[in-house]
């Protein structure tokens, strides 16, 4: 209610830019790409660092321990087409300095979507690869089901960067060594799907047609501590978590690595349909995005966040899952035969509070959890950014002002500007990225901004004890004491209604209101300070 209310209050009258900054919201510095720049924002939405590429996004980017900047690129592949392809890998220093390029990207191949730095420097790629009509067919797929004469396999490469412009592949992991099919009983692979938890049924479409983009990965996301790698299937409506430990040869086969199965999954979720351990019913995800394990420190530590999109149901809405994979050890997951992996509830589920179909993305998106406790949210498909309470209050909103049509002016409707973002990462002021850094903030995206609403709200915090309110608890009149000179002040019930007004004094009766809580919005030379005050 609070939030409710301080959302009322501080809320300009923004379209574009920071929409809403309040005291509760995780103080640090939001990274994003669009188009063919790379942003960091303060919450105020006022620009900290930026970088500059040739290309646009491919799709994600991350700031490093050092701070330099991974971003995929999209250089436009003719050969391989479809939603969040990249195909080239730069590397910045923090100054905006390309420092390093690799391109994964020819007839037969290419990155897409995620890449994910690791802590050893190396980078772990996530790339479509052609399989032929003849391949396809080898490996038991039906011929009916090659729209396009061929499929794409999806493979993860773990890349060792070197020079400016190269990297050596030091791993790889495909799906294609790990199907199984009861469509064509002469193939090496064929076999009971139920009976093979552990591998992919390529005759399953997850409702499509014969797409030649047969699984659409879209997050390739990595667990030091257990060594394993989680991906995010958006047609097969799962996620797999695979070994990371074994070797290239290993991680072909079906043995070996520290959990003893190769490269078969070592863990699904999200579609038991799809291993024929289910039904529609038992369907918990739709077109997921950025599965990942929540950090060590952080609330909800080692359990799995990720952002169901919910598109493909009726009625469309997203939702934001938190989920404890069932294991018997670490890393280790539970299984029984013919039941689908669990877990079958989650931990924590946000959908929007007043409304869950106001709340849904198609396409992209992701959530992360905050040192605080809070939740960032990327609603992707709209480049609307939001961060909730863990009492599920909005307490931080952002609209990315950057658009296929241009950078947007303040009061420009983001709605008719496509300005789509594929996720956004909070890092805290204390990562190491920001040591020694100017972190002097600079402009806000948007252009003819308005920061007012936000720069009150920011000086607040500072300036937490130069406006201060007493008596309070009171009984009748309030009054504030500040360095400053009071231009006015406004006091507003629970439900956001003013219920009184005062100008260019130092207090203001309450006598005529009735017991309970308000909200002072007090203007001292021209900035913004909200408190919450008792009437007894
Ligand atoms: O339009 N795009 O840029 C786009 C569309 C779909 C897409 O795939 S998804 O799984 O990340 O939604 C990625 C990028």
């Amino acid at each position: 209610m609070i939030c409710l209310l301080l959302s009322i209050i501080t809320k300009a009258q923004n379209t574009v830019g920071t929409i809403l900054n309040t005291e509760d919201s995780f103080g640090g510095y939001t990274l994003f790409t669009a188009q063919t720049e790379t942003y960091l924002i303060n919450n105020c939405g006022e620009v900290v660092n930026q970088w500059t590429s040739q290309y646009p996004p491919g799709n994600s980017v991350y700031l490093l321990e050092d701070g330099s900047l991974l971003r995929a690129c999209n250089v436009g592949n003719t050969h391989i087409q479809f939603g969040g392809t990249g195909g080239r890998i730069e590397k910045f220093d923090w100054d905006g300095n390309l420092t390093w390029e690799f391109d994964y990207s020819n007839t037969t191949m290419l990155q897409h979507h995620d890449i994910f730095p690791m802590d050893n420097g190396n980078i772990l790629v996530l790339a479509a690869t052609e399989m032929t009509s003849e391949e396809a067919i080898e490996a038991g797929r039906d011929p009916s089901k090659l729209d396009n004469g061929r499929l794409l396999n999806e493979q993860v490469v773990e890349i060792e960067p070197s020079g400016t412009n190269s990297a050596t592949i030091v791993w790889e992991w495909n799906i294609k060594d790990h199907l199984v099919q009861d469509f064509d009983s002469t193939k090496d692979n064929y076999g009971v799907i139920s009976e093979n938890p552990n591998k992919l049924d390529i005759n399953y479409l997850g409702g499509l047609s014969g797409n030649e983009n047969w699984l659409h990965i879209n997050s390739i996301q990595y667990n030091k501590n257990l060594d394993q790698i989680v991906l995010s299937s958006r047609h097969m409506n799962e996620i797999y978590i695979i070994d990371h430990s074994t070797t290239t040869a290993q991680a072909a086969s079906s043995t070996g690595g520290v959990y003893g199965k190769g490269g078969d999954f070592l863990y699904r979720w999200g579609n038991p349909q799809a291993y024929d351990h289910g039904t529609e019913s038992d369907r918990k995800l739709f077109g997921q995005h950025y599965p990942h394990w929540i950090p060590e420190g952080l609330p909800y530590a080692g359990k799995l966040i990720l952002f169901n999109n919910g598109f493909g149901r009726v009625p469309s809405f997203s939702e934001v899952f938190i989920i404890t994979p069932p294991t018997t050890s670490p890393g280790v997951y539970s299984y029984s035969q013919n039941v689908a992996f669990g877990p079958t509830s989650t931990d924590y589920t946000y959908t929007d509070p007043n409304n869950e179909t106001e709340f849904f993305s198609r396409i992209l998106s992701g959530a992360q959890m905050l040192p605080n406790g809070n939740i960032l949210i990327c609603d992707g498909d709209s480049g609307y950014f939001f961060e909730i309470d863990s009492n599920e209050n909005t307490v931080w909103e952002y609209i990315n002002p950057s658009s296929s049509n241009g950078i947007l002016s303040q009061g420009d409707n983001p709605n008719e500007n496509p300005n789509i973002v594929f996720r956004a990462t909070r890092y805290s002021p204390s990562y190491s990225a920001f040591t020694g850094r100017d972190l002097t903030p600079g402009d806000p995206i948007e252009l003819n901004p308005n920061l007012s609403g936000c720069e009150a709200l920011s000086l607040s915090e500072v300036k937490q004890n130069s406006v201060s309110v007493y008596p309070n608890p009171t009984t009748n009149r309030i009054n504030i004491k500040t360095q400053g000179t009071i231009d006015s002040i406004e006091v507003y019930d629970v439900m956001g209604m003013r219920v009184a007004q005062n100008k260019n004094t130092n207090g203001i009766d309450l006598n005529n209101l009735k017991s309970g809580v308000y909200f002072l919005n007090i203007t001292d030379n021209g900035k913004l300070t909200t408190k919450k005050v008792i009437k007894q």
